[in-house]
């Protein structure tokens, strides 16, 4: 089984994800993370991201560190998702405002798209992934598909209970990112829309649940 579950950020996609995959047994991929380690990487090699000729260095690193043996490794544990990379975890650095502030433009790379997308399709189901076009994209052929979905300012007002910022500038950085993020943000015209804005996160998931088959005992 596959559950598609995708949505504008911070809409609680990842929050979801993780609930509903520990009621169901199996793991969550959280494609956006992929996004930020390959943002990270650029950041980190002061690879410029915001043309369209960002492309082929990206991928050169991408691939360099791949034949290195220091690939980005995403590692779907049930208590969250890490980046790992050379020992190293990395998942920590991926949800800065830097990161946050770039990724749109690399996520708009095609050959980007296509190396995030090849390394989900590679895993075997069952699970859970959750992004923007993992409903209408990556898993069209998916058994369940969510778009969670919350006021822009509601978002804003949970993402500063995790970072030390002030909630104007996160909910005009989140309503810009979602803006970059449009062409690739249109949910399927199968998922089940959820407004993220009018439960508790226990609600939301019970919500997600009462759609799914229910879990096996094991
Ligand atoms: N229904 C809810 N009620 C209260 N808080 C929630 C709810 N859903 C999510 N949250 C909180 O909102 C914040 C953002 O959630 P989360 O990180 O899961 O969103 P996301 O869509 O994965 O974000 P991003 O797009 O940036 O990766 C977290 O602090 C999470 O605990
Ligand atoms: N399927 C996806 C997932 C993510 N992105 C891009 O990555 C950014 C970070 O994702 P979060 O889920 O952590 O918010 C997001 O802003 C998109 O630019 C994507 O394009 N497709």
């Amino acid at each position: 089984m596959i559950v598609t579950i995708d949505g504008v950020a911070a809409s609680g996609k990842s929050s979801v994800a993780s609930g509903v995959a520990r009621a169901l047994h199996v793991p969550y991929l959280s494609s956006g993370l992929l996004y930020r380690a390959a943002t990270w990487a650029a950041l980190q090699h002061g690879l410029p991201l915001d043309t369209p000729e960002a492309e082929g260095p990206l991928l050169d690193l991408l691939h360099a560190q791949t034949q290195a043996g220091t690939p980005l490794d995403l590692r779907p544990l049930p208590e969250g998702n890490q980046v790992w990379q050379a020992g190293r975890d990395i998942s920590e650095a991926l949800h800065t405002a830097e990161v946050d502030a770039h990724v749109s433009a690399a996520a708009v790379l095609p050959g980007l798209r296509e190396w995030v997308n090849a390394q989900l399709r590679a895993l075997t189901p069952p699970f859970l992934a959750e992004g923007r076009d993992m409903g209408s994209t990556v898993f069209p052929h998916a058994d369940h598909k969510f778009y969670l979905h919350a006021s822009a300012r509601v978002r804003a007002e949970r993402r500063v209970k995790e970072r030390a910022q002030d909630v104007d500038s996160v909910e005009a950085a989140l309503k810009l990112r979602d803006e970059r993020d449009v062409r690739q943000s249109a949910p399927a015209p199968d998922a089940i829309h959820i407004d993220t804005g009018s439960g508790t996160l226990p609600e939301i998931i019970a919500q997600v649940l009462a759609h799914l088959p229910a879990p096996s005992a094991t």
